[in-house]
């Protein structure tokens, strides 16, 4: 097995996964958190209780195929004390499923170089391929990401053979999935479905992560503490567990279930509901044992949108809490400042 020493591994990483299958066996400098950040310090002054040293309440689980009136108390449930619920029954085949996994598999198998040669340079190529999570972010993520931006004017033809039809096909389904759970949560707050579904679900992105696992993962995280920029995520988890959501004072695993997605609200639903759904924390922990692999799709406002609490959720006994922005500040925001738990928010606020 051969060893790659941190010094050789500080200059130009392109892939944490790569510097593992060589045989990493300590953690390099740029991806050890400071101590007051590691997952399991319990010294730190906001120091939050591990989550297996208790026994917690579990995430929302909901079937889409239960009863309206059923499905409306549990996701009213689910958003005003999680933020995050996973779905079962949501008719999204797991044959699609299963499909995507394979080519997903197939890319994060392949050496570095072949994947970055499979992703064009064309502007108009709507993929990217990053080790972490920002390039530039003062501790890295102990993950590599293939990120997949779908516009009007890409073009299919760059995507790479085998990931093209199974990655256009469950984004086409993700969306209608989307649609369903965005009107099921409109409704639980008595708007108008229509135009806040069209207006938060219209920038789509997708995030392909792969986290390695880690000698040492105390000292790094898969992904730090963070709430997602946009306004919905629905992730694809496969079998090895690593995400966590903080709930109060804990952090809560989310437990892989088969043929399941786990539903997240995001920031802009936060801000236009000035604080009556709020977005759930999150962050993903590594292991010795096993690679973890995730599937996340972002539904966001455009860029140009400007967001601000709606009337209805801004009283004498409730004042605003959030000033107009326009997304695509917040997003560069959050881009530049790094993940740090729920504290983009305070850019509009
Ligand atoms: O990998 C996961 O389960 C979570 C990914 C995530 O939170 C993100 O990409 O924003
Ligand atoms: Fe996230």
């Amino acid at each position: 097995m051969t060893t790659v020493g941190a010094d050789d591994t500080e200059k130009n990483i392109r892939s944490i996964q790569e510097l593992v299958n060589a045989g990493l066996q300590r953690v390099p400098a740029v991806y050890i958190r400071p101590v007051q950040e590691r997952a399991r310090c319990t010294s730190a002054p906001n120091s939050i209780t591990n989550v297996r040293d208790h026994q917690l309440p579990s995430v929302p689980l909901i079937s889409l195929s239960s009863s309206s009136r059923q499905l409306l108390q549990q996701v009213t449930h689910a958003c005003s004390h999680w933020g995050i619920f996973q779905v079962i029954d949501h008719e999204v085949p797991i044959s699609l499923q299963n499909q995507l996994w394979s080519a997903t598999c197939h890319f994060f198998s392949l050496p570095t170089k072949t994947k970055l040669e499979l992703i064009s340079q064309d502007p108009s190529c709507p993929l990217l391929f990053s080790t972490g999570f920002f390039s530039h972010e003062k501790v890295k993520e102990w993950k590599d990401t293939l990120g997949f931006k779908p516009n009007a004017s890409m073009n299919q033809e760059l995507l790479p053979y085998f990931l093209r039809g199974p990655m256009l096909n469950f984004h086409k389904k993700m969306k209608v999935l989307a649609h369903k759970l965005c009107e099921a949560i409109c409704t639980t707050l008595a708007l108008d479905c229509k135009g806040f579904c069209d207006s938060q679900l219209s920038r789509e992105t997708m995030g392909f992560n792969y986290y390695p696992t880690c000698p040492d993962p105390d000292l790094t995280f898969g992904l730090s503490s963070h709430s997602d920029f946009g306004s919905l995520t629905i992730i694809m988890q496969d079998e090895v567990q690593g995400l966590q959501v903080r709930k109060g004072n804990a952090w809560i695993d989310v437990v892989p279930i088969p043929n399941s997605f786990i539903v997240l609200l995001g920031d802009q639903v936060e801000i236009l509901t000035n604080g009556y759904y709020k977005s759930v924390e999150h962050r993903v922990v590594t292991n010795t044992m096993k690679p973890r692999m995730s599937i996340a799709c972002f539904y966001a406002p455009n860029e140009h949108e400007h967001v601000k609490p709606l009337n209805q959720f801004v009283t004498r006994g409730c004042p605003t809490m959030y000033k107009e922005t326009k997304f695509g500040d917040y997003l560069k925001h959050g881009f530049n400042r790094g993940l740090n738990g729920k504290s983009n928010l305070e850019f509009s606020s």
